[in-house]
């Protein structure tokens, strides 16, 4: 099986590593001219540009009419799915809703000096769009995309929240995409995905309301559609191909560490799964497991392209160094399979997500345990975060002065003003001081 086996010893060896890693290019310049058109298409003709294209691309037969799914389907489907299924879809949502709850933040008020009195309101977007992708025609629903992406939006307090995904050939939604929301209380869904969907979101159409964020992964075109609207409506992030990268010492097991490199490494053609360890007998035995596990994944295919081109084993001569690795790499998710992790979270500085210890599998973080799975890629978790509450909320400075505090300060802001050449400044503050 082909997988490159890396020496790290210094920084030195940097420029080796990023050299074929940091940059995966997915394509997107190549799709950008179509998908400016559709962009264009969606904004000057609406549902009937969104429902020509859901027709060529997704089910042949759906009208503009159509694209919103009623509102009875979306109660019947959690007939339609297996009671225990739709319990832990519960179970999982209580525990990314307890996890988000946490990171609410409340509207604050101060009063620094007497007179003034300053703060700031937090208050969510009116309306936020939903992306929930296909998946392979509709067989494999994204149920954790749905969960990931609207329990943030509901606990900033968003009012409006619209879903959209690409319906499958007949028609229809997969009933579990449909269940989870009814379990949200989500009510608001559309059948259209891809650019077109996107766009349909951000302009606004005669069916689908105009939002203020859009949120949730998808392929090529729709990270396209959102890169190309950054500034015109919010954007969670523009989230890259998967990656792990874990750091083991020799406690690790390898069939462990071989599985957990195998789950992101199905996602994607593009994801990256890389160990690091300082145990070269670790090293090998996890590079015969990735062979063995490999051969007997249904998404096989894919799994391998991403180990060959896009993972690795990397040696490095002690833990220290290996840390020093995984700042500069700012993984989307670490796992830190050693036997005292906790003594070495204080060395991490760049990363997604921390999975801490053996026991810890990546997986667990993507559906169940409450942190959001939406995360930096590409290295971005240099200076951004996960998908979280504050993707749906805005802050709004807050400022009070009293005729006393214009007294006091409004010569100093008058002064200010005619330094930067700006005399009307200087007089707004002047009239309440001259004609108080
Ligand atoms: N980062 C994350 O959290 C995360 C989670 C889940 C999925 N993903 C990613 O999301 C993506 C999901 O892809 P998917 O295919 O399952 O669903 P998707 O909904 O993103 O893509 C399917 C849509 O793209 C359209 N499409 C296909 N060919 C097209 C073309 N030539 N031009 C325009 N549109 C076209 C389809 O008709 C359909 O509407 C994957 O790349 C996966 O890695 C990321
Ligand atoms: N690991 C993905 C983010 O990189 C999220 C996901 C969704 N479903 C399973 N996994
Ligand atoms: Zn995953």
């Amino acid at each position: 099986m082909p997988l490159r086996l890396l020496e790290y010893t210094s920084s030195n060896d940097w420029a080796g590593i990023t050299s074929w890693l940091v940059r995966r290019d997915a394509g997107e310049d190549n799709v950008e001219p179509l998908v400016r058109d559709i962009l264009a298409n969606v904004r000057d003709r609406g549902d009937e540009a969104v429902a020509e294209y859901t027709c060529r691309f997704d089910c042949p037969s759906l009208t503009p009419t159509q694209l919103a799914v009623p509102k009875a389907n979306i109660a019947r489907a959690l007939e339609q799915i297996p009671a225990e299924d739709a319990d832990i879809i519960r179970e999982a949502a209580a525990n990314i809703r307890d996890f988000h709850l946490r990171q609410k933040q409340n509207s604050w008020i101060t009063t620094p000096a007497p007179g003034t009195t300053l703060g700031q309101l937090v208050l969510p977007v009116d309306r936020a769009g939903l992306y929930v992708p296909g998946g392979q025609g509709g067989e494999t629903p994204l149920i954790s995309s749905l969960l990931m992406n609207a329990i943030p939006a509901q606990v900033a307090g968003v009012k409006t929240i619209c879903v959209v995904s690409p319906p499958r050939k007949d028609g229809t939604l997969n009933p579990y995409i449909l269940a989870t929301a009814a379990i949200l209380g989500i009510d608001t869904i559309f059948m259209c995905g891809s650019a077109w969907a996107i766009a349909a979101l951000a302009y606004g159409t005669e069916s689908i309301p105009k939002v203020d964020v859009i949120a949730g992964p998808g392929n090529i075109f729709v990270t396209t559609a959102k890169r190309l609207l950054v500034g015109q409506v919010g954007i969670d992030m523009i989230a890259g191909p998967s990656e792990i990268a874990i750091l083991a010492d020799s406690t690790a097991n390898p069939k462990w560490l071989a599985a957990d490199m195998l789950s992101q490494a199905e996602h994607d053609p593009l994801a990256s799964s890389i160990l690091i360890s300082s145990d070269n007998h670790l090293l090998g035995e996890v590079k015969k497991e990735l062979a063995l596990q490999l051969s007997s994944l249904p998404r096989q295919e894919i799994a391998s392209k991403s180990l060959a081109e896009w993972s690795a084993l990397i040696h490095v001569p002690d833990i220290e160094t290996g840390m020093e690795l995984i700042n500069r790499l700012a993984p989307e998710h670490f796992e830190l399979s050693v036997a005292a992790p906790w003594a070495w979270i204080g060395s991490v500085r760049n990363a997604g997500a921390v999975f801490m210890g053996h026991s810890t599998p990546e997986p667990v973080g993507d559906y169940f345990a409450g942190p959001n799975h939406v995360l930096p890629t590409l290295s971005t978790a240099r200076f951004s975060s996960a998908l979280s509450v504050d993707t749906f909320c805005k802050k709004t400075n807050l400022i009070c002065t009293d005729q006393a505090y214009i007294g006091t300060h409004g010569s100093k802001v008058a002064r200010l003003a005619r330094l930067e050449g700006l005399e009307a400044h200087a007089r707004s503050v002047e009239q309440r001081l001259e004609n108080p």
